[in-house]
């Protein structure tokens, strides 16, 4: 037992602590905001098996927990998180223990496996935790971002970058000092061929291919069995960073992919492969984008509450693969949960805002406040209902499988 009062130390957007019963308390109210089952998954209905690849934060973390909530899938979830020690064990250790207690609670099983989804290890063991205790995965929801791969075909490391492609590019960026939030312009040097190659290998389809792969070969995938993986367009006001950059190529490989897998899958098992085009979210991979902070600050400035979150973003994309509403793919096969975000009217509002922006304005014009708070919620700090004065315990056990 190890209890203690912990205070948020942090370096920018980094922290060096999580706060277990902030990262519980998120949790709780993440599952709480889940709208009942509809009848067609209502008790007695058979529980679908779903895998979950980057389950313990962002979006995958909003797919866990709606898919548990809304639907009662059983299954794995898979995610890469550093347990207690000297520091604290990482905020997305105490959300998995907290997902998985209201998931029990909830009469769920669902286990999670805390390890490198990119190595042929963590497939194999999850292999067999579904062939020992689940069957065949009817949904496999692939949301993983990570700084890098090692690749097991090669034993090459790739590292991904955000960086533009052909010229450089330089963006309006927030710098946070103390209280204080400054607009300045950073200039990003543009990628080498071989940055966007790491990039995609990285981010881009070929791990979620290669569970695929693996799960079909080991014959784990349900007949009509639906596979999801998150994407990213965004705005124009992003793009020369983002859509139009190293990360872009690593979407458009991803989408490519999903088209293939599509076709395959559809072939082999009377299933489908997706991408799902969700919404600028703060998370721990967005706010290292550099102008995504403001960006986002200023979408939450034009649209205040009306901003979906991600869990409503993914019971919206549960209740398409599920059939509880028809799924809805643009052109290129994606489910695009972000119509609202690229609205004419919502993205001219934006792009004023963003050209007003200097150190003077930006308070008026983005909604700072509820940025640097929810960049502190990541970590567990800032939660409504959290007596932060309090010890918490900080010794939390991964959830036994
Ligand atoms: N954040 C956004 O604004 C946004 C918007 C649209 C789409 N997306 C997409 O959603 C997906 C998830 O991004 P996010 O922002 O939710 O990320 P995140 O940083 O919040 O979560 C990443 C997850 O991946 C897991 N992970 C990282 N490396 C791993 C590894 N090697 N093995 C196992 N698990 C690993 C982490 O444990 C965590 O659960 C990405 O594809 C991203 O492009 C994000």
């Amino acid at each position: 037992m190890s209890e203690r009062v912990i205070t948020p130390v942090n370096r920018g957007f980094l922290f060096l602590d999580a706060h277990p019963a902030g990262c519980r308390t998120t949790v709780e109210q993440m599952w709480a905001s889940v709208p009942e089952a509809p009848a067609a998954a209502a008790p007695g209905a058979r529980r679908p098996t779903a895998l979950v690849v980057g389950s313990s934060a962002g979006y995958g973390l909003a797919a866990t927990v709606a898919g548990l909530a809304r639907y009662g899938v059983r299954g794995v979830g898979v995610c890469l998180e550093k347990a207690p020690g000297r520091r604290t064990g990482t905020a997305g250790w105490y959300r998995t223990a907290a997902t998985a207690d209201l998931a029990r609670a909830a009469g769920n099983d669902f286990a999670f496996v805390n390890g490198d989804a990119f190595s042929d290890d963590v497939k194999g063991r999850v292999a067999d935790l579904l062939a020992e205790r689940y069957g065949k995965v009817d949904y496999l929801v692939y949301s993983v971002a990570a700084p890098r791969r090692t690749d097991p075909e090669t034993g090459v490391t790739h590292t991904s970058v955000l960086k533009p492609l052909g010229a450089p590019y330089s963006t309006k960026t927030l710098v946070f000092d103390g209280d204080q939030a400054e607009v300045r312009t950073v200039t990003t040097d543009p990628a080498s061929d071989a940055d966007t190659a790491h990039t995609v290998a990285v981010m881009g389809g070929a791990d979620w291919r290669r569970w695929i792969d693996h799960l079909d070969e080991a014959d784990l995938l349900a007949e009509g069995v639906s596979t999801a993986a998150l994407t990213y367009i965004g705005s124009p006001l992003t793009a020369g960073i983002y859509r139009n950059g190293t990360i872009g190529a690593a979407k458009a490989d991803l989408e490519a992919t999903a088209r293939e897998l599509n076709s395959r899958l559809a072939q082999r098992r009377g299933g489908r492969a997706v991408t799902s085009v969700n919404a600028a979210a703060v998370t721990q991979s967005s706010t290292a984008i550099p102008g995504i902070a403001l960006y986002v600050g200023l979408l939450r400035g034009v649209l205040g509450d009306a901003m979906l979150s991600p869990t409503a973003q993914l019971v919206d994309l549960w209740d398409q693969l599920t059939g509880t509403t028809d799924l809805v793919a643009d052109d290129e096969g994606r489910v695009r949960l972000d119509r609202w975000e690229l609205d004419t009217s919502v993205q001219d509002a934006v792009a004023a805002r963003w050209h007003d922006a200097t150190d003077t304005t930006v308070r008026d014009l983005a909604d700072l406040d509820w940025f640097t708070a929810e960049v502190r919620r990541l970590y567990g700090f800032d939660v409504p209902g959290v007596d932060y004065t309090a010890p918490t315990e900080t010794d939390v056990p991964w959830p036994s499988l």
